[in-house]
């Protein structure tokens, strides 16, 4: 059998290898012919002399343009098909599927691998795993099984599954499966080290994740999954199967992901490329709202994490973050297009009032009552503008002016005639012309203040917004008063005059902005896809779907890693169900956790109360261990000793601290102790090798060999609110996890079952 499968193998190579060299025969045909159409546009003759000669230069020229253009495509199209060669010929396929599609017909045999082959038209040696048929690797058993198809379901009969690692060409092993996808590829890819980027996984794909990957027909998909579920491997897995299902009509630019950091970014962006896919757009939540008030400070990561807030403000952050006030500010909104209210800044040209505020009310409040707030903002914008224009109508023969046209030099002439001709037909001709000219450069910052609505006071606006929410909201609900509130809104104030806006304002703000100035979102993007959604509130995401309106949204995320939101987290998903049609919105569990080896999983699991539910995958380690030391200096050494044994198995380590001060502290005794780590202090650094430190709320989505948590004792994790983020911190660990605590070890730990952990006091 296995002298067979060879034989097809080197079958495969050999054609790979023609392939090749068909292609880079191209690729030098091109390269040849753009070399000689640059020669010969050089021996274009310009013939301008006479009309027909310029029409005569101008068709060659563009006849020599397009024939550039199309050996540059066709250089292009050869480069992508070698760069596809070269990846198959690293690992021409990974599964064999044999299948008849009516009983008792003729089997057919397929391979699967990163991207489709033939060697003649129509006739393929190996399949793109996002073929529609390859489903049937992914999705069942031997036996009956369907598929989807652009053209419907499709049932076919398999009567084989094989599955190849192959190096060099050559088959290193097969083996023969009956069920999805044999554990043992899975355990072989799982029990690999980890490493500063994240890898693709289109050879062991569960069934459940492949349904998450072939999605299309909800408009909102939901993916509540364990940690190390795979929710993100899933997801990039279907960004690429998108762009092969869609091509044509899809570009990578027209999807974008949300991360939890830019960390994470780093982390995953070589996944798509390994796929032989360009990368999505990806940033960060706030990176998005960032670029558009870059001159107000929002909170960053670390002061969102560690803020404390008091009763008033945790109520408050409650109320604004929900859909309850998204709606509220779609209300006010509106109404300001009819009460009065809108807030406007003077106008000025140089240091002379253009339209004070009570002129640009009544501009603004003269059209219609039925207008909508963008026809507004529009017929405000015009009327401007016509009165810019008379303005400078009327300013052509003001002294000042006079007095600049006069005393301008030969060369301010020169540049302000450009390639104008020289001559005028009067004296008031040629004085017009460079009155106007003046005065249109004095003008030009008022007139780009106008186009860009810098005539909307939107600070004072977003600060009346909040100062009138006890009228938009039954403040009660939240359980504040309206002393509270204007505590509240007193200290938005100050920290807003200083240049500075809440995690919560920002998108209060921005959306406010949006409204008055009728913008619609970006309808170009197509699809959006929010990881860690937990640590969204409800606020944003509406926003972000006022924001991409066309877009289909896929929310990845794990309610029991809630360490932005906490208790929140379940109300959201109720919230979010508001915001889809329903019939057009799935959930899908992924229970199973593949990152963490069984012990580990089951000892994360127990530190929740009432959590989502977590099955461990089959794959053995050590248990965790807790170290409990007397002091500090014995913990630091406890690190010291978790950590070189994990060195010298040859693990890859994180030491995550619950905030940066602890990261920090570790850090500095590490290094003391003459040992070499690197802190990971905020999300714009890149993940190196060697030891990390880092805090808790930058390890989101990260995996490392091994993990040590420093420190775990009952001072740094007391509440109940913290086992979420402990949680999360411990499911980082893929093979070993030891949690160091200095003194009484934290309490989260009581309900784990002794028996899932060793316990080792140091005195
Ligand atoms: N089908 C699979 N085949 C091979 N590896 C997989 C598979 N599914 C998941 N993994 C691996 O398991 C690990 C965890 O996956 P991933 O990071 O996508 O999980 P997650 O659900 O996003 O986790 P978290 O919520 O904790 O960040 C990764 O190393 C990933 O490559």
């Amino acid at each position: 059998m296995k002298q067979a499968e060879q034989q097809y193998l080197d079958h495969v190579m050999e054609q790979l290898q023609v392939a090749k060299q068909a292609a880079e025969k191209k690729i030098q045909t091109a390269k040849r012919d753009i070399k000689s159409i640059d020669a010969q546009f050089n021996d274009i003759r310009m013939n301008t002399t006479t009309y027909s000669g310029m029409m005569d230069t101008a068709l060659s020229v563009r006849a020599q343009q397009q024939m550039l253009n199309e050996r540059e495509n066709s250089w292009q199209h050869a480069a992508d098909h070698l760069a596809t060669l070269q990846r198959l010929e690293a690992k021409p396929y990974f599964a064999r599927i044999d299948f008849e599609e009516r009983p008792g017909q003729a089997e057919e045999t397929i391979y699967i691998g990163l991207a489709s082959f033939t060697d003649t038209p129509d006739h393929f040696l190996i399949y793109d795993w996002r073929a529609p048929i390859s489903s049937i690797y992914y999705e069942g058993e031997l036996g009956p099984v369907s598929y989807q198809t652009p053209d419907g379901e499709q049932s076919v009969n398999v009567t084989l599954k094989r599955q190849f690692q192959i190096a060099d060409g050559v088959i290193v092993t097969l083996y023969d499966t009956q069920a999805t996808v044999t554990d043992q590829m899975l355990l072989a890819a799982l029990s690999n080290h980890s490493s500063t980027k994240m890898k693709s996984i289109v050879a062991t794909i569960q069934k459940a994740q492949n349904r998450i990957i072939r999605n299309t027909s909800a408009d909102l998909l939901f993916v509540q999954g364990a940690a190390g579920s795979g929710k993100t491997a899933a997801v990039l897995q279907r960004v690429a199967w998108l762009l092969y299902r869609y091509r044509g009509n899809l570009t990578a630019a027209q999807v974008i992901m949300f991360s939890p950091n830019q960390l994470f970014n780093d982390y995953i962006d070589q996944v798509l490329p390994e796929l032989g896919e360009h990368n999505m757009v990806q940033m960060t939540y706030f990176q998005y709202l960032n670029r558009r008030v870059p001159r107000l400070q929002v909170a960053d990561l670390r002061e969102r994490f560690e803020q404390e807030n008091d009763v008033i403000e945790a109520r408050a952050n409650q109320l604004l973050t929900s859909l309850a006030f998204f709606k509220a500010t779609g209300r006010y909104a509106k109404r300001l297009g009819t009460d009065g209210h809108l807030k406007f800044r003077p106008l000025k040209f140089g240091d002379r009032l253009f339209a004070s505020k009570d002129k640009l009310k009544e501009i603004y409040y003269g059209f219609s009552s039925t207008y909508r707030l963008s026809n507004r903002l529009d017929g405000t914008t015009e009327r401007l503008i016509r009165m810019l224009n008379s303005r400078l109508g009327n300013e052509m023969h003001a002294k000042w002016v006079e007095e600049r046209v006069q005393s301008l030099s030969k060369e301010e002439m020169d540049t302000l005639l450009k390639n104008r001709p020289r001559e005028f037909a009067s004296d008031e001709a040629e004085y017009q012309f460079f009155a106007k000219q003046i005065l249109r450069k004095e003008m030009a910052p008022l007139k780009r203040a106008i186009d860009h609505h810098r005539w909307l006071n939107i600070n004072a606006q977003y600060i009346h917004l909040l100062r009138v929410v006890p009228h938009l909201v039954d403040l009660s609900k939240w359980h504040l008063t309206p002393a509270q509130w204007q505590t509240y809104v007193e200290r938005q104030l100050a920290a807003f005059k200083a240049g500075k806006i809440s995690a919560a304002g920002v998108s209060i703000y921005l959306y406010l902005y949006d409204l008055l100035t009728g913008k619609r979102g970006d309808s170009e993007m197509r699809f959006v896809f929010v990881d860690e959604v937990q640590d969204y509130d409800a606020y944003q995401l509406a926003y972000l779907k006022f924001c991409f309106p066309q877009a289909k949204f896929t929310l990845l995320g794990d309610l029991n890693q809630a360490i932005f939101t906490h208790e929140n987290s379940r109300s959201l998903l109720k919230q979010l169900s508001t915001m889809f049609e329903p019939d057009k919105t799935q959930v899908v569990q992924l229970t199973k956790s593949y990152r963490s080896t069984a012990q580990i999983t089951d000892f994360t699991a127990q530190i929740l109360l009432d959590g989502e539910k977590i099955e461990a995958f089959d794959r053995q380690g050590p248990k965790p261990q807790v170290v409990v030391t007397a002091d500090s200096a014995r913990g630091v050494q406890a690190v010291q000793t978790a950590l070189a044994q994990a060195q010298a198995a040859g693990e890859k380590v994180a030491i995550i601290g619950k905030s940066l001060a602890d990261s920090e502290a570790i850090t500095t005794a590490l290094k003391a102790a003459g040992v070499k780590a690197t802190l990971v202090r905020t999300e714009n650094q890149r993940l190196v090798d060697g030891a990390l430190v880092v805090p808790s709320y930058l390890a989101k989505g990260l995996e490392f060999d091994a993990v040590i948590v420093w420190d775990a004792n009952a001072t740094k994790y007391a509440g109940d609110d913290e086992r979420q983020l402990l949680y999360t911190i411990c499911s980082r660990a893929m093979h070993t996890l030891t949690l160091v605590a200095v003194g009484q070890p934290t309490a989260l730990l009581d309900r784990v079952a002794p028996e899932l952990y060793e316990i080792h006091p140091v005195d």
